[in-house]
């Protein structure tokens, strides 16, 4: 069996597991699930689950023997994500905390900076974020279309360092199982090339979307910006007793590197610059000495023309310091330049946080003094 250790996971639990039997959330399978979370969190490390099963959930309260239209899904899922929820928070006494998101939320900057700090402020508090799908919304153009990838987007939001996917057979096989009885199973994947996905069968059951494919995509995405990625049986309780000591008892795919090192990387050489924040002695020292986040005390000028959430250069007496994404547009960063943190909120009328960039938002460049 692997090992593995991690400090930030998303758990993406897949509509077999939350509906079983296709009419209503069940405790079934969620008890160890649960159990499991709340071990993990006694340990210190954080999670957010990314939920199916809305439309499962709900099919019984809009009863059709036709096959469904999408309004009528959508009906399904605006009745089924109450229960889903509900079903979630009677496991807990901490609160679970309801995140619907489409393919466009993650693709506008401001709502993914928005997404961003909504998670790290619920993390804070000790709530338990729960993701789906915004199926009510969306129609298929602005849909992700699949939890799995949709866990994938959250875990890199949410820079988490392990997506653990659960869903209802024990992992990556060489064929589908259900359809191919000698199908081994794999239990570490290296490197997610065309070979692996030849691998993917289909969804296993009339509940589930996408099957193994997506998964594989998932673990792509995740895998390539250093988030390991697990397949487990969310239906074997021991699974999971297995896995709050370490173990693994499915399939892993192994990051290419690791989280920092990926996102540094990312931010350096990948990301086009849009402007450039320029900033005094006292800050540069803070962030490459102390590693500290950007606060618009030490910002002196603002050049280009940037949104939140956009790349941008900082500098300290044209010097580069550093790389990083911004929390406020060049407009509102020139409005609170040299400003306290306390005064962003009444200068601006709101706050995306008291700092401008955040530490894990930030690549240094300079070297230390
Ligand atoms: N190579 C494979 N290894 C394992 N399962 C596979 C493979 N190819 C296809 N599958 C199917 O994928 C199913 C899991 O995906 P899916 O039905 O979408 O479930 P979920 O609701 O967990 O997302 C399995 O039940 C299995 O039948
Ligand atoms: N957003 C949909 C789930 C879509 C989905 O990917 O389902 P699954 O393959 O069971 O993880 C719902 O809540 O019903």
């Amino acid at each position: 069996m692997n090992t593995i250790s991690w400090q930030r996971a998303v758990i993406k639990i897949g509509s077999a597991l939350i509906a079983p039997d296709g009419a209503q959330c069940s405790a079934r399978y969620l008890l160890s699930i649960a159990r499991f979370i709340t071990t993990s969190r006694a340990q210190g490390k954080q999670v957010i689950v990314v939920s199916s099963g809305s439309v499962a959930a709900g099919r019984s309260k809009v009863p059709i023997t036709h096959t469904a239209s999408i309004a009528e899904k959508q009906a399904m899922a605006a009745i089924g994500q109450m229960q889903m929820m509900a079903n979630w928070q009677r496991f807990f006494d901490f609160p679970c905390a309801q995140i619907l998101l489409t393919a466009e939320d993650l693709r506008d900057r401001t709502r993914y900076v928005n997404i961003q700090n909504t998670l790290r402020e619920l993390l804070k508090h000790g709530a338990l974020p729960i993701v789906n799908e915004n199926d009510t919304v969306a129609v298929n153009e602005l849909k992700v279309g699949d939890n799995d990838n949709l866990a994938a987007y959250t875990a890199l939001v949410a820079q988490a360092d392990t997506l653990i996917i659960c869903s209802d057979i024990d992992g990556l096989y060489t064929a589908d199982p259900r359809k191919d009885p000698t199908a081994t199973l794999i239990e570490q994947i290296d490197q997610v090339d065309a070979s692996v996905y030849a691998l993917a069968g289909g969804a296993g059951s009339a509940l589930g979307t996408g099957g193994m494919r997506t998964k594989i995509e998932a673990a792509e995405k995740c895998t390539r910006s250093g988030i390991q990625t697990l397949i487990v049986n969310g239906r074997r309780g021991e699974v999971f007793d297995a896995l709050a000591e370490g173990r693994v008892d499915g399939s892993v795919f192994n990051p290419s590197q690791n989280v920092a090192k990926a996102r540094t990387a990312w931010l350096t050489h990948t990301l086009k610059t849009r402007g450039v924040i320029a900033i005094d002695e006292g800050a540069a020292q803070a962030l490459v000495a102390r590693g500290a986040s950007l606060l618009p005390s030490g910002v002196v000028a603002v050049t280009g023309t940037f949104a939140a959430g956009d790349a941008v250069e900082i500098r300290c007496q044209q010097q580069l310091i550093a790389k990083g994404l911004s929390l406020y547009s060049s407009n509102d960063l020139l409005t609170i330049k040299g400003f306290k943190s306390k005064d962003i909120a009444g200068t601006l009328g709101y706050s995306n946080g008291e700092m401008v960039i955040h530490r894990d938002d930030m690549a240094i460049l300079a070297p230390a003094s």
